[in-house]
């Protein structure tokens, strides 16, 4: 699928660590190169072995992101330890003014953000089969020490209750089988428009009131 979508309003992809969402983002850029793009994100911590300036990340002091926020230079930002994090609102109008559909891979506070923000956007949260199967997905990502992994699924199960908001995800898809999983976000991304869904939505209660 090379053309743009009809909708090409940035497109942010949620979910609980480790239900499989950075693999599904990772997948959508590699599979449509010309479609989509993601921002690169500003930190204050120093860049790790390996890690590229301006590719990785925008390696920022904390004074200049510091004053990033009070012009409210970032659609979302967050701190992790004595590190802070931030997504640029200028990265996504560049990107968009390249003709591209930007793509972020976002936390559960972030995604608060961004519908604070004047950013529109459409909202898919990953879902994860059960929470057994999200907790073996973790240990067998082999990345987590025991700590971090009861962390994440506490913090899972907060990100799986505020998915019920009514209005705050366009879309959940429960990542069972991968490809399965993958063909329902490209269908949501590239498919009906909202018009199209309107309408489809006033025909099929017709019906069910006929
Ligand atoms: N449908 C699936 N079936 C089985 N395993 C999967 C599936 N999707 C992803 N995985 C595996 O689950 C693990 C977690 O996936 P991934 O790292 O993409 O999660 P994440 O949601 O991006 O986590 P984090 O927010 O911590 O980065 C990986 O080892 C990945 O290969």
């Amino acid at each position: 699928m090379a053309s743009l979508p009809t909708d090409t309003r940035p497109i942010i992809i949620s979910g609980p660590s480790g239900v499989g969402k950075g693999t599904l983002y990772k997948l959508l850029l590699s599979r449509n190169p010309s479609v989509f793009c993601t921002s690169i994100s500003h930190t204050t911590r120093d860049p790790r072995p390996g890690e590229t300036r301006d590719v990785d990340y925008y390696y920022t002091g904390m004074a200049e992101f510091e004053s990033l926020i009070e012009e409210k230079g970032f659609v979302e930002h967050a701190k992790f330890g004595d590190n802070r994090y931030g997504t640029s609102r200028k990265m996504i109008e560049e990107m968009q003014g390249k003709g591209k559909v930007v793509v972020l891979d976002i936390e559960m506070e972030g995604v608060k953000q961004i519908h604070q923000s004047p950013i529109s956007a459409r909202y898919i949260f990953v879902a994860p089969p059960s929470m057994p199967i999200l907790e073996a997905r973790l240990r067998g990502r082999g990345t987590e020490k025991e700590e971090s992994i009861q962390k994440r699924l506490a913090q899972a199960r907060n990100e799986i209750e505020y998915s019920k908001t009514e209005g705050v995800h366009d879309i959940v898809i429960v990542n069972d089988d991968l490809e399965k999983a993958y063909s329902e976000m490209e269908t949501f991304i590239f498919g009906k428009t909202q018009e199209q869904g309107a309408k489809q939505g006033e025909m099929a209660g017709v019906s069910v009131q006929d």
